[in-house]
Protein backbone atom coordinates (compact mmCIF):
# COMPACT_ATOMS: atom_id res chain seq x y z
CA UNK A 1 0.00 0.00 0.00
CA UNK A 2 0.78 3.11 -0.83
CA UNK A 3 0.18 6.58 1.29
CA UNK A 4 0.97 9.92 -0.11
CA UNK A 5 0.67 12.88 2.25
CA UNK A 6 0.24 16.32 0.58
CA UNK A 7 1.88 18.98 2.75
CA UNK A 8 4.11 16.99 4.49
CA UNK A 9 6.78 19.75 5.73
CA UNK A 10 3.65 21.17 7.79
CA UNK A 11 3.09 20.79 11.53
CA UNK A 12 0.27 18.14 10.92
CA UNK A 13 1.95 16.65 7.96
CA UNK A 14 5.48 15.83 9.69
CA UNK A 15 3.46 14.59 12.79
CA UNK A 16 1.21 12.00 10.53
CA UNK A 17 4.29 11.55 8.38
CA UNK A 18 6.21 9.88 11.89
CA UNK A 19 2.45 7.68 12.82
CA UNK A 20 2.91 6.43 9.77
CA UNK A 21 6.65 5.59 8.93
CA UNK A 22 6.00 3.79 12.43
CA UNK A 23 2.26 2.35 12.46
CA UNK A 24 1.45 1.27 8.52
CA UNK A 25 2.20 -2.19 7.79
CA UNK A 26 4.97 -4.12 6.75
CA UNK A 27 6.02 -3.39 3.17
CA UNK A 28 4.18 0.06 2.67
CA UNK A 29 5.89 3.06 1.24
CA UNK A 30 5.15 6.66 2.21
CA UNK A 31 5.45 9.16 -0.22
CA UNK A 32 6.12 13.14 1.14
CA UNK A 33 4.85 16.38 -0.96
CA UNK A 34 5.24 19.40 0.24
CA UNK A 35 6.12 22.82 -1.78
CA UNK A 36 8.52 23.67 1.17
CA UNK A 37 12.09 22.55 0.24
CA UNK A 38 12.91 20.54 2.90
CA UNK A 39 10.72 17.71 2.26
CA UNK A 40 13.36 15.42 0.95
CA UNK A 41 15.03 15.68 4.00
CA UNK A 42 11.96 15.01 6.38
CA UNK A 43 12.18 11.94 4.31
CA UNK A 44 15.39 11.50 4.52
CA UNK A 45 15.25 11.87 8.39
CA UNK A 46 12.19 9.45 8.93
CA UNK A 47 14.05 7.15 6.43
CA UNK A 48 16.42 6.24 9.55
CA UNK A 49 13.51 4.92 11.73
CA UNK A 50 13.79 1.09 11.60
CA UNK A 51 10.81 -0.20 9.77
CA UNK A 52 9.56 -2.04 6.93
CA UNK A 53 8.33 1.13 5.27
CA UNK A 54 10.01 2.69 2.52
CA UNK A 55 9.69 7.07 2.97
CA UNK A 56 10.32 9.39 -0.37
CA UNK A 57 10.16 13.35 -0.65
CA UNK A 58 9.43 15.73 -2.78
CA UNK A 59 9.30 19.30 -3.01
CA UNK A 60 8.28 22.14 -5.56
CA UNK A 61 5.25 22.84 -7.38
CA UNK A 62 4.48 19.32 -8.52
CA UNK A 63 2.83 17.32 -6.55
CA UNK A 64 2.58 14.00 -9.30
CA UNK A 65 5.89 12.34 -8.62
CA UNK A 66 4.73 11.52 -5.13
CA UNK A 67 1.40 10.39 -6.18
CA UNK A 68 2.33 7.91 -8.90
CA UNK A 69 0.26 4.76 -7.48
CA UNK A 70 -0.81 5.82 -4.33
CA UNK A 71 -3.59 3.95 -2.50
CA UNK A 72 -4.36 6.85 -0.14
CA UNK A 73 -4.36 10.86 -0.59
CA UNK A 74 -4.28 12.45 2.50
CA UNK A 75 -3.93 16.47 2.07
CA UNK A 76 -2.91 19.04 5.08
CA UNK A 77 -1.22 21.91 2.66
CA UNK A 78 -2.19 24.96 2.94
CA UNK A 79 -2.48 27.94 6.07
CA UNK A 80 -3.52 27.56 9.80
CA UNK A 81 -5.35 29.60 11.59
CA UNK A 82 -4.56 32.35 14.32
CA UNK A 83 -6.07 33.95 17.10
CA UNK A 84 -9.29 35.91 16.20
CA UNK A 85 -9.66 33.62 12.66
CA UNK A 86 -12.39 31.33 12.07
CA UNK A 87 -11.54 28.27 9.68
CA UNK A 88 -13.85 30.16 6.92
CA UNK A 89 -11.30 32.91 6.73
CA UNK A 90 -8.92 30.20 5.86
CA UNK A 91 -11.10 29.36 2.39
CA UNK A 92 -8.90 32.58 0.35
CA UNK A 93 -5.73 30.98 0.60
CA UNK A 94 -6.39 27.20 1.06
CA UNK A 95 -9.67 26.82 -1.57
CA UNK A 96 -6.63 27.80 -4.33
CA UNK A 97 -4.46 25.39 -2.74
CA UNK A 98 -6.54 22.57 -2.38
CA UNK A 99 -8.28 22.95 -6.42
CA UNK A 100 -4.68 22.47 -7.59
CA UNK A 101 -3.54 19.56 -5.13
CA UNK A 102 -7.18 18.03 -6.37
CA UNK A 103 -6.92 18.46 -10.33
CA UNK A 104 -2.57 16.72 -9.65
CA UNK A 105 -4.51 13.58 -7.85
CA UNK A 106 -7.33 13.58 -10.41
CA UNK A 107 -4.89 13.20 -13.49
CA UNK A 108 -2.30 10.84 -11.42
CA UNK A 109 -3.75 8.95 -8.85
CA UNK A 110 -7.58 9.00 -9.90
CA UNK A 111 -8.80 5.71 -8.10
CA UNK A 112 -6.86 6.95 -4.74
CA UNK A 113 -8.97 6.92 -1.43
CA UNK A 114 -8.35 11.02 -0.65
CA UNK A 115 -8.92 12.52 3.07
CA UNK A 116 -8.92 16.20 2.88
CA UNK A 117 -7.51 17.68 6.06
CA UNK A 118 -7.32 21.18 4.97
CA UNK A 119 -9.45 23.71 6.31
CA UNK A 120 -11.94 24.53 6.08
CA UNK A 121 -13.13 21.12 5.38
CA UNK A 122 -16.69 21.95 5.32
CA UNK A 123 -15.90 23.77 1.86
CA UNK A 124 -12.47 22.49 0.85
CA UNK A 125 -14.36 18.76 0.40
CA UNK A 126 -17.24 20.06 -1.84
CA UNK A 127 -14.10 21.95 -3.76
CA UNK A 128 -12.43 18.28 -4.30
CA UNK A 129 -15.75 16.93 -5.10
CA UNK A 130 -16.38 19.39 -8.16
CA UNK A 131 -12.97 19.22 -9.31
CA UNK A 132 -12.80 15.54 -9.60
CA UNK A 133 -16.10 15.67 -10.99
CA UNK A 134 -14.55 18.05 -13.68
CA UNK A 135 -11.75 15.86 -14.51
CA UNK A 136 -14.44 12.96 -14.79
CA UNK A 137 -12.96 10.71 -12.21
CA UNK A 138 -15.31 11.84 -8.86
CA UNK A 139 -16.38 8.88 -6.84
CA UNK A 140 -18.02 10.17 -3.68
CA UNK A 141 -17.15 6.62 -2.26
CA UNK A 142 -13.03 7.83 -2.30
CA UNK A 143 -12.95 11.01 -1.29
CA UNK A 144 -13.76 12.24 2.82
CA UNK A 145 -13.20 15.61 4.43
CA UNK A 146 -11.23 14.20 8.15
CA UNK A 147 -13.23 15.03 10.74
CA UNK A 148 -11.29 12.51 13.45
CA UNK A 149 -9.92 15.32 15.35
CA UNK A 150 -13.64 16.06 16.39
CA UNK A 151 -14.07 12.29 17.93
CA UNK A 152 -11.07 11.70 19.31
CA UNK A 153 -11.05 15.12 21.30
CA UNK A 154 -15.00 13.55 22.14
CA UNK A 155 -13.50 10.57 23.63
CA UNK A 156 -10.82 12.33 25.38
CA UNK A 157 -12.95 14.46 27.46
CA UNK A 158 -16.01 12.29 27.61
CA UNK A 159 -13.27 10.00 29.71
CA UNK A 160 -12.00 12.50 31.54
CA UNK A 161 -15.68 13.50 33.04
CA UNK A 162 -16.52 10.04 33.63
CA UNK A 163 -12.95 8.37 34.98
CA UNK A 164 -13.14 6.13 31.96
CA UNK A 165 -9.98 4.89 29.88
CA UNK A 166 -10.50 7.24 26.76
CA UNK A 167 -9.91 3.99 25.03
CA UNK A 168 -13.17 2.90 25.84
CA UNK A 169 -15.00 5.45 24.82
CA UNK A 170 -16.03 5.96 21.10
CA UNK A 171 -18.40 8.60 20.68
CA UNK A 172 -19.70 9.55 17.37
CA UNK A 173 -19.21 13.25 15.82
CA UNK A 174 -21.48 14.02 12.93
CA UNK A 175 -22.33 17.08 10.59
CA UNK A 176 -19.43 19.22 9.70
CA UNK A 177 -16.05 20.63 10.74
CA UNK A 178 -16.86 23.81 12.69
CA UNK A 179 -18.78 25.62 15.25
CA UNK A 180 -21.71 25.01 15.60
CA UNK A 181 -21.84 22.03 12.55
CA UNK A 182 -19.79 19.62 14.69
CA UNK A 183 -22.22 17.98 16.88
CA UNK A 184 -20.93 15.07 19.15
CA UNK A 185 -23.87 12.44 20.10
CA UNK A 186 -23.20 12.25 23.28
CA UNK A 187 -26.41 10.15 23.89
CA UNK A 188 -25.53 7.37 21.75
CA UNK A 189 -22.04 7.07 24.28
CA UNK A 190 -22.06 3.57 25.52
CA UNK A 191 -21.55 2.86 29.28
CA UNK A 192 -22.13 6.53 30.51
CA UNK A 193 -25.20 8.96 30.87
CA UNK A 194 -24.82 12.83 31.39
CA UNK A 195 -26.29 15.71 32.44
CA UNK A 196 -28.00 18.15 30.82
CA UNK A 197 -25.85 20.72 31.74
CA UNK A 198 -22.61 18.49 30.62
CA UNK A 199 -24.50 17.48 27.38
CA UNK A 200 -24.11 21.39 26.98
CA UNK A 201 -20.98 22.18 28.23
CA UNK A 202 -19.60 18.81 26.56
CA UNK A 203 -21.11 20.12 23.16
CA UNK A 204 -19.81 23.05 23.44
CA UNK A 205 -15.82 22.49 24.63
CA UNK A 206 -15.63 19.86 21.21
CA UNK A 207 -17.25 22.40 18.82
CA UNK A 208 -14.30 24.99 20.20
CA UNK A 209 -11.33 22.74 21.36
CA UNK A 210 -10.02 23.77 18.02
CA UNK A 211 -10.06 27.39 18.74
CA UNK A 212 -8.70 26.36 22.63
CA UNK A 213 -5.81 25.21 20.65
CA UNK A 214 -5.50 28.01 18.22
CA UNK A 215 -5.44 30.50 21.53
CA UNK A 216 -3.37 28.22 23.62
CA UNK A 217 -0.36 28.18 20.96
CA UNK A 218 -1.25 32.19 20.46
CA UNK A 219 -0.06 33.10 16.74
CA UNK A 220 1.75 30.04 16.60
CA UNK A 221 -0.93 27.81 15.05
CA UNK A 222 -4.01 25.42 15.30
CA UNK A 223 -3.55 22.00 16.20
CA UNK A 224 -1.20 19.79 14.78
CA UNK A 225 -0.03 17.02 16.86
CA UNK A 226 -3.65 15.61 18.10
CA UNK A 227 -4.60 16.06 14.52
CA UNK A 228 -1.50 14.08 13.07
CA UNK A 229 -2.91 11.19 15.52
CA UNK A 230 -6.27 11.84 14.03
CA UNK A 231 -5.23 11.46 10.48
CA UNK A 232 -2.98 8.70 10.81
CA UNK A 233 -5.70 6.98 13.04
CA UNK A 234 -8.42 7.74 9.92
CA UNK A 235 -5.35 7.06 7.34
CA UNK A 236 -4.28 3.51 8.47
CA UNK A 237 -8.51 2.65 8.57
CA UNK A 238 -8.70 3.52 4.98
CA UNK A 239 -5.55 1.04 4.66
CA UNK A 240 -6.71 -1.80 6.73
CA UNK A 241 -10.29 -1.68 4.89
CA UNK A 242 -8.34 -1.40 1.53
CA UNK A 243 -6.32 -4.73 2.74
CA UNK A 244 -9.89 -6.35 3.25
CA UNK A 245 -10.26 -6.22 6.97
CA UNK A 246 -14.09 -6.48 7.86
CA UNK A 247 -15.83 -3.89 10.24
CA UNK A 248 -13.60 -0.82 9.55
CA UNK A 249 -15.96 1.89 10.75
CA UNK A 250 -15.82 5.80 11.00
CA UNK A 251 -17.14 8.75 10.78
CA UNK A 252 -15.66 11.32 8.28
CA UNK A 253 -17.80 14.09 6.22
CA UNK A 254 -18.30 12.99 3.01
CA UNK A 255 -21.15 13.17 0.05
CA UNK A 256 -24.33 11.13 1.32
CA UNK A 257 -28.23 10.59 0.48
CA UNK A 258 -28.44 14.30 0.92
CA UNK A 259 -31.07 14.21 3.70
CA UNK A 260 -29.25 16.45 5.53
CA UNK A 261 -26.67 18.32 3.25
CA UNK A 262 -25.06 16.92 0.42
CA UNK A 263 -21.99 16.34 2.29
CA UNK A 264 -22.48 15.58 5.68
CA UNK A 265 -19.99 13.52 8.58
CA UNK A 266 -21.47 10.24 9.51
CA UNK A 267 -20.53 6.73 10.41
CA UNK A 268 -19.41 4.99 7.52
CA UNK A 269 -18.21 1.11 6.49
CA UNK A 270 -15.05 0.95 5.10
CA UNK A 271 -14.05 -1.59 2.53
CA UNK A 272 -11.66 -1.98 -0.54
CA UNK A 273 -13.27 0.29 -2.84
CA UNK A 274 -13.95 3.24 -0.53
CA UNK A 275 -16.96 3.85 1.80
CA UNK A 276 -19.12 0.58 1.23
CA UNK A 277 -22.24 1.62 3.44
CA UNK A 278 -23.41 4.96 4.96
CA UNK A 279 -24.36 4.41 8.42
CA UNK A 280 -27.46 5.68 9.89
CA UNK A 281 -27.23 8.53 12.47
CA UNK A 282 -29.35 6.48 14.73
CA UNK A 283 -31.69 8.18 17.33
CA UNK A 284 -31.06 11.29 18.43
CA UNK A 285 -31.77 13.27 21.65
CA UNK A 286 -34.24 16.57 21.78
CA UNK A 287 -30.93 18.06 22.17
CA UNK A 288 -29.33 16.74 19.44
CA UNK A 289 -31.89 17.03 16.99
CA UNK A 290 -32.35 20.73 17.58
CA UNK A 291 -28.59 21.53 17.08
CA UNK A 292 -28.68 19.07 14.06
CA UNK A 293 -31.54 21.44 12.03
CA UNK A 294 -29.70 24.63 13.49
CA UNK A 295 -26.43 23.62 11.77
CA UNK A 296 -28.07 23.23 8.23
CA UNK A 297 -28.11 26.93 7.26
CA UNK A 298 -24.44 27.22 7.77
CA UNK A 299 -23.24 23.84 6.54
CA UNK A 300 -25.17 24.28 3.45
CA UNK A 301 -23.70 27.74 2.86
CA UNK A 302 -20.15 26.49 3.30
CA UNK A 303 -20.64 24.06 0.68
CA UNK A 304 -22.08 26.16 -1.37
CA UNK A 305 -18.83 28.06 -1.33
CA UNK A 306 -17.00 25.22 -2.31
CA UNK A 307 -19.25 24.30 -5.50
CA UNK A 308 -19.41 28.23 -6.79
CA UNK A 309 -15.63 28.32 -6.31
CA UNK A 310 -14.98 25.56 -8.88
CA UNK A 311 -17.79 26.58 -11.17
N1 LIG B 1 -9.42 18.67 9.53
C1 LIG B 1 -9.02 19.02 10.73
O1 LIG B 1 -9.58 18.55 11.73
C2 LIG B 1 -7.89 19.98 10.91
C3 LIG B 1 -7.42 20.72 9.87
N2 LIG B 1 -6.37 21.58 10.02
C4 LIG B 1 -5.94 22.33 8.84
O2 LIG B 1 -4.82 21.68 8.25
C5 LIG B 1 -4.07 22.63 7.49
C6 LIG B 1 -2.59 22.51 7.77
O3 LIG B 1 -2.31 22.83 9.11
P1 LIG B 1 -0.81 22.80 9.69
O4 LIG B 1 -0.13 21.56 9.27
O5 LIG B 1 -0.88 23.16 11.10
O6 LIG B 1 -0.16 24.03 8.89
P2 LIG B 1 1.37 24.29 8.58
O7 LIG B 1 1.48 25.72 8.15
O8 LIG B 1 2.23 23.84 9.70
O9 LIG B 1 1.67 23.35 7.33
C7 LIG B 1 1.07 23.53 6.10
C8 LIG B 1 2.02 23.04 5.04
O10 LIG B 1 1.40 23.21 3.79
C9 LIG B 1 2.41 23.55 2.87
N3 LIG B 1 1.84 24.17 1.68
C10 LIG B 1 1.31 25.41 1.55
N4 LIG B 1 0.91 25.60 0.30
C11 LIG B 1 1.16 24.45 -0.39
C12 LIG B 1 0.96 24.02 -1.72
N5 LIG B 1 0.43 24.83 -2.63
N6 LIG B 1 1.35 22.79 -2.04
C13 LIG B 1 1.92 21.98 -1.14
N7 LIG B 1 2.13 22.33 0.13
C14 LIG B 1 1.76 23.55 0.50
C15 LIG B 1 3.34 24.48 3.64
O11 LIG B 1 4.63 24.56 3.03
C16 LIG B 1 3.35 23.81 5.00
O12 LIG B 1 4.45 22.92 5.13
C17 LIG B 1 -4.68 23.99 7.83
O13 LIG B 1 -5.55 24.38 6.81
C18 LIG B 1 -5.44 23.72 9.11
O14 LIG B 1 -6.49 24.61 9.31
C19 LIG B 1 -5.76 21.72 11.23
C20 LIG B 1 -6.18 20.99 12.31
C21 LIG B 1 -7.31 20.11 12.26
O1 LIG C 1 -9.32 24.98 14.63
C1 LIG C 1 -8.56 24.98 13.64
O2 LIG C 1 -8.31 25.97 12.95
C2 LIG C 1 -7.92 23.69 13.26
C3 LIG C 1 -8.95 22.63 13.35
O3 LIG C 1 -9.71 22.41 12.44
C4 LIG C 1 -9.13 21.96 14.63
O4 LIG C 1 -8.25 22.03 15.51
O5 LIG C 1 -10.18 21.33 14.81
Amino acid sequence: MKVAVLGAAGGIGQALALLLKTQLPAGSALSLYDIAPVTPGVAVDLSHIPTAVTVEGFSGEDATPALHGADVVLISAGVARKPGMDRADLFNVNAGIVRNLIEQVASTAPKALIGVITNPVNTTVAIAAEVLKKAGVYDKNRLFGVSTLDIIRANTFVAALKGKQPNEIEVPVVGGHSGVTILPLLSQVEGVSFSEQEVADLTKRIQNAGTEVVEAKAGGGSATLSMGQAAARFGLSLIRALQGEANVVECAYVEGDGEYARFFSQPLLLGKNGIVERRPLGTLSAFEQQALNGMLETLKKDISQGEEFVK
